[in-house]
């Protein structure tokens, strides 16, 4: 197959999976801590030997263990991007970024345009000159992923690359990660613990738990619906896909408007992002405050510890959940075939842009 394909058998760490990443995809990797995430990137580096596996990548053996082939990490045109820049500090901005070409063998002078064009590609242009020291975490990371992206990887692995950014530079970064993944189809591999870096980022997704695949899927299915434990308890969010046709409002397909808050342009796909515990369910529309209320259809109702999750059917393509107390439910004489009116505020709807 063309992309990645990672079969690893590792007893010490007790890894024993096989995921796979269509070329052009970008495949988001999550589970709880020491499940096996970070290892998974190292075995496709090369950084680590499985006991037993095989890494392929576009139709190239990378790893077999039965063969005893180990191509060595430099050779397997896989670029890093780690949570924390890693920029040689003694070298400017511009130089970091060359070295990655320098290293693939490309001459000097031309190392040297291709790492301007890359730092203008990623909004850098201005800070060639600056070394590491002179840079924000936000400028650092920038820098990062044209070094990365400037060796022209076959695969880019991103552990964790929005974790260690501030509020204020993340949703940039994050950004500009989506348009330099989407513009060239790059295969891609995203280890995360944001649902929403998920969302935004990736196509498919794999939640490792113990060092097994628990579930795999496109992204939103598995976030929208997870199966196992890990994944519902980070997402089983409310989603909503659409088209964002004013500033801070998308609609669906079959017309639905959500109100909600977050920096994508008009014109382009969306998705809604909402937690089932902002949602209000109402007997009636409620009045007041300005907020997305949506006419449903009670379609199943689900106790969970403290909480008791109702799903209800808006359209026929969308379902929304709400976490409400037993007592709300007793009162609202919940059931299955009941209509309810889902109110949410704006403020609590994020808005992303869908790849
Ligand atoms: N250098 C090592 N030597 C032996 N075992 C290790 C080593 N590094 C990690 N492990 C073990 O391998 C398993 C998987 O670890 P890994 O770092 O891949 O998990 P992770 O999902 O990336 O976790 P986190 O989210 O905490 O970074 C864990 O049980 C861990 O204890």
């Amino acid at each position: 197959m063309t992309g990645l394909a990672v079969r690893a058998r590792i007893a010490v760490r007790n890894i024993d999976y096989d995921i796979e990443a269509p070329s052009g995809s970008v495949l988001a990797v999550i589970g709880p801590n020491g499940a096996g995430k970070t290892s998974l990137l190292s075995i496709a580096a090369g950084l680590l030997r499985p006991d037993d596996g095989r890494v392929e990548l576009d139709g190239r053996v990378l790893t077999d263990t039965s063969a005893g082939i180990h191509v060595p990490t430099h050779r397997r045109g896989i670029a890093t991007l780690s949570q924390q820049p890693l920029l040689f500090p003694h070298l400017t901005a511009e130089a970091n970024v060359a070295f990655a070409p320098r290293s693939a063998g490309v001459g000097r002078s031309r190392s040297k345009e291709v790492a301007r064009e890359w730092l203008s590609h990623v909004g850098a242009a201005e800070l060639a000159g600056r070394r590491p020291s002179e840079l924000s975490g936000g400028q650092a990371q920038r820098v990062a992923v044209a070094r990365a992206l400037a060796a022209d990887p076959a695969l880019l692995l991103l552990d964790e690359p929005l974790a260690a950014l501030d509020v204020e530079s993340a949703p940039a970064v994050r950004r500009l990660l989506r348009t330099m993944l989407q513009e060239r189809r790059r295969t891609a591999v995203l280890v995360t613990h944001d649902v929403l870096d998920a969302l935004a980022l990736a196509d498919t997704v794999v939640v490792i738990d113990d060092g097994r695949v628990v579930e795999r899927g496109p992204v939103r299915s598995v976030l929208a619906a997870p199966r196992s434990t890990f994944a519902a308890r980070i997402a089983g969010l409310d989603l909503v896909d659409g088209t964002v046709v004013a500033p801070g409002t998308l609609r669906t397909p079959d017309g639905i408007t959500v109100m909600g808050t977050g920096d994508v342009e008009v014109g382009s796909a969306a998705v809604a992002v909402f937690t089932p515990s902002a949602v209000a369910v109402h007997a009636e529309p409620p009045h007041g405050s300005p907020r997305n209320v949506f006419r449903a259809t009670v379609s199943d109702i689900e106790v969970r510890g403290a909480s008791v999750r109702v799903t209800a059917r808006v359209s026929s393509t969308l379902a929304l959940s709400a976490d409400v107390t037993a007592a709300a439910v007793a009162d609202l004489d919940l059931v299955p075939g009941h209509i309810v009116h889902l109110a949410v505020k704006a403020h609590e709807v994020a808005l992303h842009g869908a790849p």
